[in-house]
């Protein structure tokens, strides 16, 4: 069974960094002392195992499911069970018996928080998990362009429809620093996201530029100790923490 508090990672549009947001924090909270999962919704791009850099499938004891453990987050990923990255029509029965599975029938033990990488957009899928995960703080990743923004603003208004709170908006990619520079260059516009929390009621609870984590480390998504966006991720762990206490 599932306890602990349900943080879910959502966006608008795909490929905001929604995936990238949900590991870093998971990780955090982890480094943190917490106990925490991390579940892998995102049916459309399941990008988890990949940027945790895992290679095999949870195990399983007495029919029940053991999830995978990577940087000391528990992990179960939708992509553990698509397989060959097949695509699949997903149907809300086929969908509410593996949310259901991944709740019920997985060995999580005790638990601080759990950390959803929701499928993107405001389309069936993230309506089913919506509907099926009945309430959840929410975390809404976007870029600063108008344009992402505002295809955010349906998916905040879905969750906020439903029970869910969201506690504030991540602006991911905000702008880019060259090294050893003062400018910054707000590559992909600037104050969407700003607009967005106010017309949401909610705040702009981080900004993170365009900082790729080093695709050849080990762990190719996971922001490291002494690098500016392992700091940022912290300071989003410790507020996230403090707006759910
Ligand atoms: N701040 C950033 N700076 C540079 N690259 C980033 C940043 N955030 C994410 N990325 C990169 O952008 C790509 C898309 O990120 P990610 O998969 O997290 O997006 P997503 O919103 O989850 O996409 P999808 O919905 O398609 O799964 C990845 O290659 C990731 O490493």
């Amino acid at each position: 069974m599932l306890s602990g508090k349900i943080i879910s990672v959502i966006s608008g549009k795909g490929g905001v960094g929604k995936s990238t947001v949900a590991a870093n924090l998971a990780v955090s909270l982890s480094r943190q002392g917490k106990s925490v999962a991390l579940i892998d919704f995102d049916i459309y791009g399941s990008s988890i195992p990949s940027m945790m850099n895992i290679s095999f499938g949870p195990k399983s004891m007495n029919n029940k499911i053991i999830p995978v453990d990577s940087h000391g987050v528990k992990i179960m990923s939708m992509g553990f069970i698509v397989k060959n990255n097949d695509p699949v029509v997903w149907r809300g029965p086929m969908l509410g018996k593996v949310i259901n599975q991944f709740i019920n029938e997985v060995i999580w033990g005790p638990l601080d928080y759990v950390v959803i990488d929701m499928p993107p957009g405001t389309g069936d899928v993230a309506m089913d998990v919506n509907r099926l995960i009945p309430s959840s703080h929410q975390l809404l990743v976007t870029t600063p362009h108008p344009t992402a923004s505002h295809v955010a603003e349906r998916a905040g208004k879905m969750a906020s429809s439903n029970n869910h709170k969201i506690l504030g908006i991540v602006e991911n990619m905000a702008f880019f620093q060259p090294p050893d520079q003062d400018a910054k260059y707000y590559i992909f516009g600037k104050g969407g996201s700003e607009q967005l929390a106010s017309k949401l009621g909610t705040e702009l609870i981080a900004q993170f530029p365009i900082f790729a984590p080093k695709e050849d480390d080990f762990e190719p998504s996971i922001y490291k100790k002494g690098s500016y966006l392992f700091d940022k991720y912290n300071e989003l762990a410790d507020k996230v923490q403090d707006s759910i206490a």
